[in-house]
């Protein structure tokens, strides 16, 4: 790591990226075997105030609900899991998220979209648009629009961020 003329270390990461790291980190925590999402919310004061992944809501188990994609309605996860998004704007504390930012590994959906625009976010900042050219995201797309949440698309500075767990030696 180099150092800068008043020995500031350098190579640290941006708000940007760190915001969408956390919310890729959350992501980790999801038992979904095809899509893993994380979502990070953050205020103006650059602060934390909600973080979440996809997963089946509180009380119902991950290993007797189902995680298939294809079938009968009620055999996949679509009924039943919660969207990051959505578990990161419930997971936030009392207060209000008028003004906020949300980084999402993926672009949300039509119903986080609404969810996003009445409490007051304003920007969605995400990595993935996998999903661009659905109608869901055809819809997301605008509802945005027409209620002024700026939405972009992260380009990390480093593609990678490495994290040890255990002591150096
Ligand atoms: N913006 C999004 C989009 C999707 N999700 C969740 C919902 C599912 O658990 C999974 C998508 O599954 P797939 O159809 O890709 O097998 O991701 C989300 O949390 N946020
Ligand atoms: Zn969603």
């Amino acid at each position: 790591m180099t150092e800068t003329s008043t020995g500031k270390r350098t190579g640290y990461l941006s708000w940007d990226d760190y915001f969408m790291a956390v919310a890729l980190l959350s992501a980790q925590r999801s038992k979904d075997p095809n899509t893993q999402v994380g979502a990070c919310i953050v205020n103006a004061q650059k602060h934390i105030v909600g973080v979440g992944y996809n997963g089946f809501p509180t009380g119902c188990s991950d290993d007797t609900l189902p995680w298939c994609r294809e079938g009968a309605f009620l055999d996949t996860k679509y009924p039943y899991v919660c969207h990051a998004e959505l578990n990161a704007v419930l997971n936030s504390g009392p207060g209000n998220l008028t003004g906020c930012s949300i980084y999402t590994a993926l672009f949300p959906c039509n119903e986080c979209a609404k969810v996003i625009i009445q409490v007051g976010i304003r920007e969605v900042v995400f990595l993935s648009d996998k999903y661009a050219g659905t109608d869901s995201v055809r819809a997301s797309r605008r509802m945005f629009d027409q209620a002024g949440v700026v939405c972009r698309q992260l380009i990390p500075a480093s593609s990678t961020i490495s994290i040890r767990l255990t002591e150096n030696g």
